[in-house]
């Protein structure tokens, strides 16, 4: 087994447990916003176990993909028609900044969703595997922005005189890539991200953008496992391990 295999292996098994951890927060008929990715799938398995095992809540999906794994497990879903608040959504991300737990999110491009179900919700919880954690946004991963497809050309250069260097993504197959929603997503090199939130709000105020991947003020707590165990992480800077 080659040693990217091992590593590989053992992120898996650490979104697996900061997955379960955050299932076991989830409590009798509360409405539950269900992440998407791949972490979000260890925890969707984890709340169709309790589901069979008796505890009765209601899921609000943050993604085809995830509606789909919800469903097949018997998990009974919902949505904003019937219910207009969520009381916990669990989401994993793509970079967590420590201290403040603003996010980048969307790699799998479904931030979109996810941001209205964070955005509606009593509490909204990270879970990840520590490669997640940063000092400062940016560090690794692009800002994805969610786009019109009509006009998109001019929302790339919109974008561009922010200061990014923006790419729209794409398939394999060389397609552009097109989110649950129809929409178009432009990947953004902001490079390190000193101040999140007046980003996330440029980038709104852009025509033709939809939102962003930039998660700020959202997250209240995270649940972050890696080599030392599972850390309890809050937005106040605090940190326990569990
Ligand atoms: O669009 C995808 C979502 O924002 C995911 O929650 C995020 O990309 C993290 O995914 P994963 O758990 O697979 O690293």
């Amino acid at each position: 087994m080659s040693s990217a295999t091992v590593i590989n292996d053992q992120a898996q098994e650490y979104k697996k447990q900061a997955a379960e951890f955050a299932a076991d927060m989830v409590q009798e008929g509360m409405i539950v916003g269900l992440g998407t990715g791949t972490t979000a799938v260890f925890l969707v398995q984890a709340l169709g176990r309790r589901h069979r095992e008796g505890l009765r809540f209601l899921g609000i999906p943050t993604s085809v993909a995830t509606e789909k794994l919800a469903l097949s497990l018997g998990i009974p879903l919902t949505s904003f028609a019937q219910h207009e608040s969520v009381d916990l959504a669990i989401d994993g991300a793509d970079e967590v900044e420590r201290g403040t737990l603003n996010l980048i999110k969307g790699l799998g491009g479904a931030l979109l969703r996810e941001k209205i179900v964070a955005a509606a919700s009593k509490k909204f919880i990270i879970v990840a595997d520590e490669s997640k954690l940063v000092d400062h946004l940016g560090e690794h991963t692009l800002v994805p922005v969610e786009a019109t497809p009509f006009g998109w050309e001019s929302t790339e250069r919109h974008l561009g005189a922010l200061g990014a260097r923006v790419s729209p993504r794409r398939t394999p197959t060389g397609q552009f890539f097109v989110s649950d929603g129809g929409n178009l997503i432009l990947d953004c090199n902001f490079g390190t991200i000193s101040d999140p939130p007046a980003i996330e709000d440029a980038i709104r105020r852009v025509v033709g953008v939809v939102d962003s991947g930039l998660f700020t003020g959202l997250a209240a707590e995270a649940v972050i496992c890696g080599p030392k165990g599972l850390a309890h992480l809050t937005v106040t800077g605090g940190a326990s391990n569990v």
